[in-house]
């Protein structure tokens, strides 16, 4: 019988960008329920390496696996930048992504959840850098995923808005999602972290 339990599964992962080495002998094993950090200065790969998870990148050496082939259907990604069309209101954006079949759920709840109530039909390019990350962030209050992968989800985000956001983390890893995310900042005790430097990526669990 195969083994249908969520994980993700790195072996002996090697980038080069440039012919510069960024990481090598990226070794780990993620698990339902986890979350994992992935830090390291300016330019060391995080960014990269999510996108070796997402399947965005595909220049690498080593093993990247995921535990099944439809791990795709399960997987929430939001990239370095908020992704967020300008000429679309909040609630034009998350329409847009339901109707792509990204997710379901309910939009305007949503932008309720992110603190957006009152600018779900103001466009996109007339919110502050806070705000259009919220737009993105609302994502995570439309269906539950059980794989998420942010890049630099708290970026532009307030005091509060950083309290929320780790909540809903959280609770994602306790609900069973793996969550695997780049920042500086630690969501809270028990957060694995993978840590990249001058070529080297150092689990520091
Ligand atoms: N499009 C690209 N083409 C070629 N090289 C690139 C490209 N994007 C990034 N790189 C190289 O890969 C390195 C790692 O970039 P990456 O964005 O993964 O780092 P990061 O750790 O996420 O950095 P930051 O903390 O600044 O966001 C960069 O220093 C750069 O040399």
């Amino acid at each position: 019988m195969s083994d249908t339990t969520l994980r993700l599964t790195l072996e002996q992962l090697q980038c080069e960008r440039d012919d510069r080495v960024l990481f090598r002998d990226v070794s780990l094993t993620a698990r339902a329920g986890e979350i994992w950090q992935i830090t390291g200065a300016n330019g060391a790969g995080k960014t990269t390496l999510l996108r070796i998870l997402v399947g965005l990148h595909g220049f690498y050496e080593g093993q990247c696996q995921w535990w099944n082939d439809n791990w795709r259907s399960e997987l929430l990604y939001l990239g370095h930048q908020p992704g967020v069309r300008e000429e679309l209101t909040p609630l034009e954006n998350l329409r847009f992504t339901c109707a792509l079949g990204a997710q379901s759920g309910d939009p305007m709840a949503a932008l309720a959840a992110v603190g957006l109530r009152g600018f779900e039909d103001v466009p996109a390019a007339h919110l502050s850098a806070g705000q259009k990350r919220r737009v993105a962030l609302a994502r995570l209050w439309l269906e539950r995923k059980s794989v998420w992968v942010l890049d630099e989800p708290y970026t532009a985000i307030d005091q509060d808005g950083v309290a929320q956001l780790d909540e809903q983390i959280q609770q994602a890893a306790d609900a069973g999602s793996l969550v695997l995310y780049t920042s500086h900042h630690q969501v809270g005790d028990g957060v694995r972290r993978l840590h990249l430097a001058k070529g080297r990526a150092e689990v520091l669990a």
